[in-house]
């Protein structure tokens, strides 16, 4: 960590013992408080893009767990806490269970209807106070110690919201957190690279839970009091509230919407009647509008904006390849040249009347280069989509490796050694090159979220990197491998999807339009790196409009028509066949 962050942190650790007014304290208090809470909102709705309004239920729980078993049957906060998180661990598992598979906005609308019914069932139990709640919740102490003040209560607060964006962090600079950035932009790509996106759908929402339940203990113990008030929806809206406005995406977003929602909306409630000389709630009203404001202008929220501010004080990771002598990933074993890789037989596709692939049957061997090529609509792409598990089919067989995989998700299949680029390149754009390529290793690697949060995985990161660096070097896009993927033009972004593709050390490499956006020089570049592949033995098979391209590089080629297979041949026995000149002129044949 670099100095000023330790005097950063110094300063935060002194103010309790400054004669700072204990009005200050408690905000502070407050603000740790909330920014626990908003940390799991930054993993759950700005990493992973799933919305929930219901976090204040999850707080609740957290508060009336402990406070029940304390006041109740006398039992230490330190068990209450476990007790919390497990309770917290069962809903959050069952509410997940139950609507993370659904799309759209099926998930605000359960996390809204779960705070609604959580809260109404604290307000209505004759055991949790009813709408008055339990009073006496005992002081916490730690190691003997009684934080029983603002001044104490602030250090646990404080290193607890501390520990977890620490976190945070690790977790999102892990093969997991790879993982969890990949969720937003749909689960296709995720999925191909052998991801299971409803496992780590959950996993996200878990861990939020867990943090707003923890920030619940915390706070019960920091009142000494619980009422339903602060769990319900209201709460719920403004905690995703200072997600947004600190910004969503950022661990350090958390702390800055913690800090500028509750300092505004307290600094409102005090000058505003003072200057319009009438009291009524009218902070809501302005502090609705400075909201809208502050989503115009600042739609990512303050934090990118108080991120170069911060540069020289918060710990910002220098870019270095530090992955050297790092062991190999364990590869698979190669299938012997001539083996049968890929069968087809009689794939079939409908999408309502239309037969987009229909009854199509080929194979790829080991070793061989296939191109499967046919005018626009052809059903190429949907045919690559059946093969690799994107679709389900509606008729045939695809076996790969002697197994038969239709039917198996396309993570499944992707474990047995088959992996794909896409017609629309789909890297994540705010992730560097380097990144991008490593999420091809996930599964030639197994280090899991926990040992992500607490960096138990650096020596499997460096391994992944290495890996990832490496076929960046074969691809010939080393160089750019610390920039943003999004920086890239369209070609090289093929390309890394390519180097994705070979990370994850496949037996065969389904190519969609590799050459589509890429100039000569790259296209031979493209074109040397494929024949450099099917050297090591390497088996591809590529959808591909560019002709000369597709007949200097392939061994056979498969010709679609509207869905058919017009015909199965060598490059020169397709270049001479006139059914294949008619179907691409459009005249008749
Ligand atoms: N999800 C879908 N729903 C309905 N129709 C679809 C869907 N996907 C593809 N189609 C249709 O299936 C047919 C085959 O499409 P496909 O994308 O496989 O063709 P293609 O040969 O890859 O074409 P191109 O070279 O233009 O990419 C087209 O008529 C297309 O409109």
């Amino acid at each position: 960590m670099k100095k000023p962050a330790w005097l950063l942190l110094a300063l935060l650790a002194a103010l309790p013992l400054l004669p700072v007014p204990e009005f200050w304290i408690t905000q502070l208090n407050y603000i740790g408080l909330y920014s626990i809470v908003v940390l799991g909102l930054v993993l759950l709705t700005g990493v992973g893009g799933l919305t929930s309004f219901g976090q204040a239920a999850f707080v609740g729980i957290g508060a009336y767990a402990t406070a029940y078993l304390s006041t109740k049957l006398g039992w230490s906060p330190w068990i209450n806490l476990w007790v919390g998180l497990a309770l917290t661990l069962v809903a959050a598992l069952v509410l997940g269970w139950l609507t993370l598979r659904m799309s759209g906005h099926y998930l605000p609308l359960a996390t809204i209807a779960w705070c609604l019914s959580i809260n109404y069932t604290m307000a209505n139990t004759e055991a949790l106070g009813k709408y008055d709640g339990l009073l006496g919740v005992p002081a916490l102490n730690f190691f003997g110690i009684d934080l029983n003040q603002g001044r104490s209560i602030y250090y646990l607060i404080w290193a607890l919201a501390l520990l977890g964006a620490w976190a945070l962090v690790n977790l999102l600079d892990s093969r997991a957190g790879r993982a969890i950035r990949a969720l937003k932009s749909g689960s296709v790509m995720a999925e191909a690279m052998g991801i299971s996106t409803y496992r780590y759908k959950v996993i996200i929402f878990v861990i939020a839970a867990l943090y707003a339940a923890v920030s619940g203990w915390l706070f019960a113990h920091f009142q000494r009091t619980v009422n339903p008030s602060p769990f319900g929806i209201k709460m719920g809206i403004e905690y995703l509230f200072m997600a947004v406005v600190g910004g969503v995406g950022h661990v350090w977003g958390a702390f800055t919407g913690s800090a500028v929602v509750k300092v505004v909306e307290d600094q409102l409630q005090v000058w505003l009647p003072k200057l319009i000389g009438t009291s009524g709630n009218y902070e809501i009203i302005v502090f609705g509008i400075a909201l809208v404001l502050a989503l115009k202008y600042a739609p990512d929220g303050l934090w990118p904006g108080l991120r170069g501010l911060f540069a020289r004080l918060l710990p910002t990771p220098v870019p270095r390849a530090d992955w050297q002598g790092a062991l190999a990933l364990p590869a698979r074993d190669k299938p012997a040249a001539g083996e049968l890789l890929l069968e087809a037989k009689a794939v079939r596709k409908t999408f309502g009347g239309l037969v987009a692939v229909n009854d199509v049957s080929f194979s790829v061997h080991a070793g061989e280069i296939i191109g499967l090529i046919g005018p626009n609509g052809a059903g190429k792409s949907t045919t690559f989509n059946l093969v690799s598990g994107v679709l389900g089919l509606s008729g045939g067989e695809v076996h790969f490796r002697g197994q038969r995989v239709d039917g198996l998700p396309s993570r499944q299949i992707a474990r047995r050694g088959l992996s794909r680029t896409f017609q629309h390149v789909k890297l994540i754009p705010e992730m560097t090159v380097l990144e991008n390529v490593a999420i091809g290793g996930y599964l030639r690697s197994g280090k899991g979220t926990l040992s992500a949060m607490l960096r138990r995985n650096r020596a499997e990161e460096r391994q992944l990197f290495a890996e990832a660096h490496k076929q960046l070097e074969r691809i010939g896009l080393a160089d750019r491998m610390f920039e943003p993927a999004g920086n890239l033009a369209l070609g090289p972004q093929r390309m890394v999807e390519i180097a994705r593709a070979l990370a994850t050390d496949p037996a065969l490499l389904l190519l969609d339009e590799p050459a589509a956006g890429l100039r000569l020089k790259e296209k031979q570049a493209l074109a040397a790196v494929l024949r450099q592949l099917k050297g090591q033995g390497l088996s591809i098979l590529l959808v591909e409009h560019d002709m000369d391209f597709v007949m200097g590089l392939t061994d056979r080629i498969v010709v679609m028509e509207f869905g058919t297979r017009l015909m199965d041949g060598t490059p020169a026995e397709v270049q001479a066949s006139p059914a294949v000149r008619a179907a691409y002129l459009g005249t008749e044949h």
